[in-house]
């Protein structure tokens, strides 16, 4: 059982171009969210700047780079990254990339992508992977727990079998949340908001039902009272 608040569980997914289109919804969002991603897109619109500003601000930072490289790259990007200051870094669930970020990490908190929530079993074999979702996961879970990796990014729909195998104190973080109604987008592996953190999910990743909403405030604040309420 997590003891953040709910609304400290909540992580919007800043998908922008701009860092301005960023900014304006920060500042649309004030005090409802705390916690906030920055992933490829507005990275590499010059949005890392932004980590700076939100933790300027109080608020918590996640960077969403799927790090994957040859090992000394990873350990030295990894590096860089810490040095940031910031909270949370993805790389991908490799364990030499693994082993490697966990080289260069310090005391940044590494999350590790076990398979991504927009694939499913076809896609994984269309792929080349000998594994469905639900082994792929828990095999990338045990290696992600061996490597030392503090947390997992996994659908919500894998939680109950991948919580008891990786304990209570790996972080598991899930994007692929809709709540009921929401325009499902790409994703395939998907819960509501209250299934996930029933479902024992530390923190939710929502991207396009808040920021593409027509009220995104209100939009976050349903989320966290449905944490709350989960
Ligand atoms: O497996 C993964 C890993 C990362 N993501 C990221 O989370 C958000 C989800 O956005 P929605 O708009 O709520 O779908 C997005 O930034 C992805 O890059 C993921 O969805 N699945």
């Amino acid at each position: 059982m997590s003891q953040e608040s709910a609304r400290d569980r909540l992580i919007v997914a800043l998908d922008f171009e701009t860092v301005a289109d960023a900014r304006a919804l920060i500042a649309t969002l004030g005090e409802a969210v705390s916690f906030y991603k920055i992933g490829m897109e507005l990275a590499y619109g010059g949005g890392l700047a932004l980590a700076h500003e939100l933790k300027d601000a109080g608020k918590r930072v996640f960077i969403d780079l799927k790090l994957h490289d040859i090992g000394a790259t990873v350990e030295r990007a990894t590096r860089q990254i810490a040095r940031m200051g910031v909270d949370f870094l993805t790389i991908h669930a490799y364990p030499q990339t693994m082993a490697a970020a966990r080289a260069g990490a310090g005391e940044l908190k590494l999350l590790a992508v076990t398979a991504l929530t927009s694939y499913d079993d076809a896609d994984l074999e269309e792929a080349g992977y000998a594994y469905g979702v639900a082994d792929l996961v828990a095999r990338r879970a045990g290696q992600a727990k061996a490597a030392g990796i503090d947390g997992l990014i996994l659908s919500p729909l894998e939680l109950a079998t991948i919580r008891p195998l990786v304990g209570p104190d790996m972080l598991l973080v899930t994007p692929g949340v809709r709540p009921a109604g929401a325009d499902v987008g790409d994703q395939k592996r998907i819960t509501t908001p209250a299934q996930a953190i029933a479902a024992s999910a530390n923190h939710l990743v929502v991207g396009r039902p808040i920021i593409r909403a027509a009220d995104p405030r209100a939009a976050a604040q349903a989320i966290v009272a449905e944490i709350e309420g989960a």
